[in-house]
């Protein structure tokens, strides 16, 4: 039996499990969703799993229902830490790849603070994808239950639908959230993220993830909506986005290419018992 070992880990509340890839491949999907479950499991935002047999180390994105994501910010600088760890990286800058495709880490000094080069946000619907009509979606109207909401859609990689308010209300993430992650437009779902913008430097943003729901905090998301309220004119290249978990450093360079500084802490070293699946058809 393989060491079901899981390190914990968390970004602004935003936490993750991350394991060797010999470890996740003894579980299903359904298994997976289990133990990321934080009643009847171990309890995670999402599963990280390290593929570590090719040049650039790998990270796969495992939501909680059991989906793909191709980027995670959280979750690349949790793994980066973690490659840090284990002693596979130092604080020199390292690449890592990704479903979304290859980025940039550095680890910085303490290992408390971590920064990665997100990759370009993508503005056209296609790259999350989504079926709407136009070469980009920026601040448009689109009714959900009955709501006329101003919208961008922005891919990190991953897709995502902001939503500009004039002033943040939980609730309404929580309310709208769900129908927005899985409108038809969107055949792969979307993260969506409520944004409230403070000045042009200064965002807040309520969260539901795609496959993970309502979460304290979210990378990709940050880079998706501090990108849009660029695209809409109404930030400038240094963007501090907060969250009910923290805030998070954002800044552009050239096209759109976006970098991501902030913090990761190490929780736990689990190891799973396989007692945990035994109630599971
Ligand atoms: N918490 C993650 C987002 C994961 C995105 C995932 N929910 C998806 O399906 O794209 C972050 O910090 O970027």
């Amino acid at each position: 039996m393989h060491s079901s070992l899981f390190h914990r880990y968390h970004g602004l509340g935003n936490d993750y499990l991350v394991c060797h890839q010999s470890v996740a491949a003894q579980f299903s999907l359904a298994q997976i969703s289990r133990i990321c479950d934080r009643n009847y499991g171990i309890g995670s935002d999402g599963l990280l799993i390290d593929i570590d047999d090719e040049d650039v180390p790998r990270v796969r994105i495992i939501n909680p229902d059991g989906s793909e994501a191709e980027k995670s910010g959280n979750g690349l600088r949790i793994y980066a830490r973690y490659l840090f760890d284990t002693k596979r990286v130092g604080h020199a800058p390292f690449l890592v790849n990704t479903l979304g495709g290859q980025v940039s880490c550095e680890v910085t000094e303490g290992a408390h603070q971590v920064i990665v080069d997100m990759g370009q946000a993508k503005f056209s619907p296609s790259a999350l994808p989504a079926h709407v009509d136009g070469e980009q979606m920026l601040d448009q109207p689109l009714v959900v239950a009955g709501h006329s909401l101003n919208v961008t859609l922005v891919s990190m990689g991953n897709p995502h639908c902001v939503v500009r308010v004039e002033k943040l209300d939980l609730q309404w993430v929580h309310q709208l959230g769900p129908l927005i992650e899985t409108l038809a437009i969107f055949p792969k779902r979307t993260n969506v993220q409520f944004v409230e913008v403070i000045d042009r430097e200064n965002i807040n943003i309520g969260i539901w993830e795609r496959g993970a729901g309502y979460t304290l905090a979210s990378g990709s998301s940050s880079c998706a909506a501090a990108s849009a309220m660029r695209k809409l004119g109404l930030v400038d290249d240094s963007v501090t986005v907060t969250m009910p978990g923290g805030q998070l450093a954002i800044s552009f360079s050239g096209d759109f290419m976006v970098n991501m500084r902030g913090p990761v802490q190490k929780i736990a070293e689990i190891t799973l018992d396989a007692d945990c699946f035994y109630d599971l058809k």
